[in-house]
């Protein structure tokens, strides 16, 4: 019975799942905070996949390894493999400007956008590494001048739990390239053109594997259990560790995923599925035969785990529009949920606009969030609850009309992520999506994806592994349209955030 590790390194956290890579059964799982913030040293995320790793039993009875992570985020090293500065994150949006400036370059306007999407399958917003490397050859040229390489948080974790063999032994998958703005998904190959008109020069890129390519083999540092051998310190150099592990069985390092590919590996997504996740991000995506390019920017298009495309959108705003209202209101995330199935469906015209974060889809960096339709009547909690669903959900619905524009099938959606634990969420979801909802029991699914991609390197094939599909429960109600209604007349009644908002 070999077994494999799956890892998700996300925004707010890590976690690790063992499971066994024949059935999939879960054996052993860990998890560890990430620190707040949109800007965040790497060491903390390694510092985290260790903490995690110790806590789910370690890693030295496994065959393989798989990280998955947060997408996006700007990893710069420098020549001896130090980082060079903070990572930016992916909702991180001081790179707005760029992101204008780059579409500017491109033609501007229409032709701009038609000309990104074609390159890069998507048109970059300050999300995209793209615009991060354009926002820091402008701002900090001190640290850009010591970049050599520039990788994404996933990727660095996984040269991590190599040991650190050297730039050239970076490596990343198809989905987490689709998401720097310098990778083509529909031919496979990066656009080092593209990088260096954003960053001034070129730089080294990972190496981008093949869905179950083998990265390398963990380094014997990582292989302790609990309270096993010492951590590696922060800014560690190119070429520590690099040797099989002590008992001379090597474990395999899978070529990893971007988080959302992972997810729907994990949640076995196949044709006519649409996932949507409810995480710090909420995105709302479906696997794919033929690549996407949205030249109106909404859909991002990404490449899958397996071998195929991801077509994506992605909102700013998700699980923490809920964890700020329950905040706000100064109750618990499952009060939150019954406070927001007392009040009635549209909350009595109350609207949420959730744009707390600024918004990526629609393309508000500096919007803030807007609650419209107050009145004496509506000014309790359970409409202000009911209303940050609403809100939350509204904007994932318009995700998902995108997604159907640009030729999705919507024959099932597939409910994911931290948001989904909410009674609320799971009975609302029905009402604004209008359709069903299917949700699966409460689980890693990223990190579960990232097993499972394990799993397939350790055991070969041209396939996944087919692991057993648990049950999901349905969830369905008469669609209420006025929801959405009122939210399209809200959505554009926002302020933007003044100089002295942080
Ligand atoms: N019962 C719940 N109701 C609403 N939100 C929840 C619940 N449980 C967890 N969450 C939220 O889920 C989010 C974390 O989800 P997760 O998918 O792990 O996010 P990420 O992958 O972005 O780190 C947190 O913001 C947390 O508050
Ligand atoms: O930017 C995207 C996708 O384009 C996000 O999905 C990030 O990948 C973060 O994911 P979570 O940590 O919220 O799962």
């Amino acid at each position: 019975m070999p077994l494999v590790a799956g890892v998700d390194s996300s925004t707010q956290s890590c976690k690790v799942v063992v499971r066994d890579a024949e059935t999939g059964a879960l054996l052993r799982q860990g998890r560890a905070p990430h620190p707040d913030g949109t800007e965040v040293d790497p060491e903390a995320w390694w510092q985290a996949l260790r903490s995690a790793v110790d806590a789910a039993g370690g890693l030295a009875d496994v065959a393989a390894v798989s990280v998955a992570g947060q997408q996006h985020g700007m990893v710069c090293l420098d020549s001896t493999g130090r980082v060079v500065r903070p990572a930016l994150l992916w909702n991180d949006t001081r790179s707005a400007d760029a992101a204008a400036d780059l579409i500017a370059e491109a033609g501007g306007g229409e032709a701009g956008s038609r000309s990104w999407a074609e390159a890069a399958g998507s048109v970059p917003v300050a999300s995209f590494t793209v615009t991060k490397l354009r926002w820091l050859a402008r701002h900090e040229p001190e640290h850009a001048a010591r970049v050599a390489a520039v990788c994404l948080p996933h990727d660095w974790l996984t040269w991590r739990l190599a040991g650190a063999p050297g730039l050239d032994a970076l490596s990343t998958d198809r989905s987490d390239a689709s998401g720097t703005g310098y990778w083509t998904p529909r031919t496979g190959e990066y656009r080092l053109d593209l990088l260096e008109q954003a960053f001034g020069r070129r730089l080294g890129v990972p190496a981008v594997l093949g869905p179950a390519e083998v990265a390398g083999h963990l380094a014997p540092s990582v292989l302790a259990g609990p309270g096993g051998s010492p951590v590696a310190s922060t800014g560690t150099a190119v070429g520590e560790g690099t040797t099989p592990a002590p008992s001379g069985r090597a474990v395999l390092l899978g070529p990893g995923a971007g988080d959302n590919a992972a997810a729907a590996l994990g949640v076995g997504a196949g044709p006519g599925d649409v996932v949507v996740s409810i995480g710090t991000s909420g995105t709302v995506f479906a696997v794919s035969d033929a690549p996407a390019a949205d030249p109106g920017g909404a859909v991002a298009g990404f490449a899958d785990a397996t071998g195929r495309f991801l077509p994506l959108v992605c909102t700013l705003n998700a699980a923490r529009v809920l964890d700020a209202a329950a905040a706000m209101l100064g109750v618990g995330l499952d009060e939150l949920s019954d406070l927001a199935l007392a009040a009635p469906p549209g909350a009595d015209g109350l609207v949420l606009v959730p744009y707390l974060e600024g918004e990526r889809t629609p393309v508000r960096p500096r919007a803030t969030g807007a609650l419209h339709g107050l009145t004496l009547h509506t000014a309790t909690p359970a409409h202000l609850a009911r209303a940050a669903v609403e809100g939350m959900l509204c904007a994932l619905a318009d995700g998902l009309d995108a997604l159907i524009a640009q030729g999705a099938r919507a024959e099932r959606i597939v409910l994911v992520g931290g948001g989904a634990r909410s009674a609320a969420v799971r009975r609302i979801a029905p009402q604004v999506f209008a359709r069903p909802v299917v949700v699966p029991p409460p689980g890693e699914y990223v990190a579960d994806g990232a097993a499972r991609q394990a799993a397939w390197v350790a055991l070969g094939g041209a396939t996944p592994p087919a692991w057993a599909v648990t049950d999901a429960e349905e969830y369905a109600a008469e669609p209420v349209p006025v929801v959405r209604e009122r939210y399209a007349a809200a959505r554009g009644l926002i302020m933007d955030r003044s100089d002295a908002t942080p």
